[in-house]
């Protein structure tokens, strides 16, 4: 359903996207996951035409969005990061104006089963600044599929919501996704492991990591992980295990808790309890660790470290 080549974009000498390539197939809930400035809502702006590409194409359903833009425009919705709402209107107004602009028939009735579909239809005459953040989203993402589009590109639904507002968001996603094809940025991980499919991981303009969730996690662990609790963990047993072949990483991650990647094909942990003894290290526990999203997310976005100058 969207088919990006080498999607770039440099503003003045600042590559923000790098020769991206993905392809999200029909039907699927993909999450878009990156740190702050990754080149998400870069992206996002480019996949809609709200900003064009520098290099690269992108194909959304059969049109190519540089040589067909209007039709390639219409299968899309977007709920960007901040949506302009008009304060002084009613949620019905805002919705007529919203038809009008975008040149879609919509009637009173169509209107109000298009507000159906995000719980809204009780609140169709309340001006929308009387609305909480959470309906406000909603209203938000009734104009994202107001044309019925079959792609949804939704960048940060859930950000400034509480915590009940967030879940109800993330329900009216699943369901959105049970008809549309939905391109999802978020920060929230547990999000990404409840709701989407597919996740792309972007890290410095770059594509990381494009995969399910679980399969994920199985290829970092290729690499395996191991939790060492030390009551006396400090910087030079950090770098003593750090520097052992066969370690691919050693970092403190929480008090006491020195989290070891390990390349699998060797085994080492026996070796590597030695080196910590010897080192006089006081080992509480020692255990396997599965990577959970949030690892992986880290792991594929980590800092690399300066390389030491003299
Ligand atoms: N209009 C612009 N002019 C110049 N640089 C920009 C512009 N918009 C974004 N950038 C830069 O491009 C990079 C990618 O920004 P982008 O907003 O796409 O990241 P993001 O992943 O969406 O981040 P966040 O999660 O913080 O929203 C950043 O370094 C940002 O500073």
């Amino acid at each position: 359903m969207i088919k990006v080549f080498d999607l770039t974009k440099a503003y003045g000498d600042r590559i923000a996207v790098d020769r991206v390539n993905f392809s999200i197939e029909a039907g699927k809930i993909i999450g878009f996951l990156g740190p702050n400035g990754a080149g998400k809502t870069t992206t996002m702006r480019m996949l809609t035409g709200f900003i064009p590409s520098t290099d690269g194409k992108i194909h959304i359903g059969d049109y190519d969005l540089d040589t067909h833009p209007l039709e390639a425009k219409k299968l899309i919705g977007y709920l960007p990061e901040n949506v302009p709402l008009y304060t002084d209107m009613t949620v019905l107004e805002y919705l007529g104006f919203m038809a009008e602009i975008r040149q879609v028939k919509k009637n009173r009735n169509a209107c109000m089963e298009t507000l159906e579909k995000v719980q809204l239809e009780n609140r169709a005459n309340s001006l929308i600044g009387s609305l909480s953040k959470g309906m406000r989203q909603r209203v938000g993402l009734v104009q994202a599929i107001l044309h019925n589009p079959p792609v949804l590109i939704l960048d940060e639904p859930t950000v400034g919501l509480d915590p009940a507002q967030i879940s109800e968001i993330r329900k009216l996603i699943q369901s959105l996704g049970e008809q549309h094809t939905i391109l999802l940025s978020t920060h929230i991980l547990p999000e990404v492991q409840q709701v989407c499919d597919r996740v792309l991981i972007i890290n410095k303009g770059k594509l990381v990591a494009e995969d399910t969730p679980e399969q994920l996690q199985k290829q970092l662990h290729g690499n395996l992980c191991v939790k060492v609790q030390i009551a006396n963990l400090n910087q030079e047993l950090i770098s003593t295990v750090e520097q052992l072949p066969g370690v691919l990483s050693a970092r403190e991650t929480a008090p006491n808790w020195l989290e070891i990647t390990l390349q699998a094909d060797t085994e080492i942990r026996p070796h590597i309890i030695r080196e910590l003894v010897q080192n006089g290290a006081e080992i509480l526990e020692f255990k396997h660790s599965v990577m959970d999203l949030e690892q992986i997310f880290l792991e594929l976005t980590r800092e690399e470290l300066p390389a030491e100058t003299n």
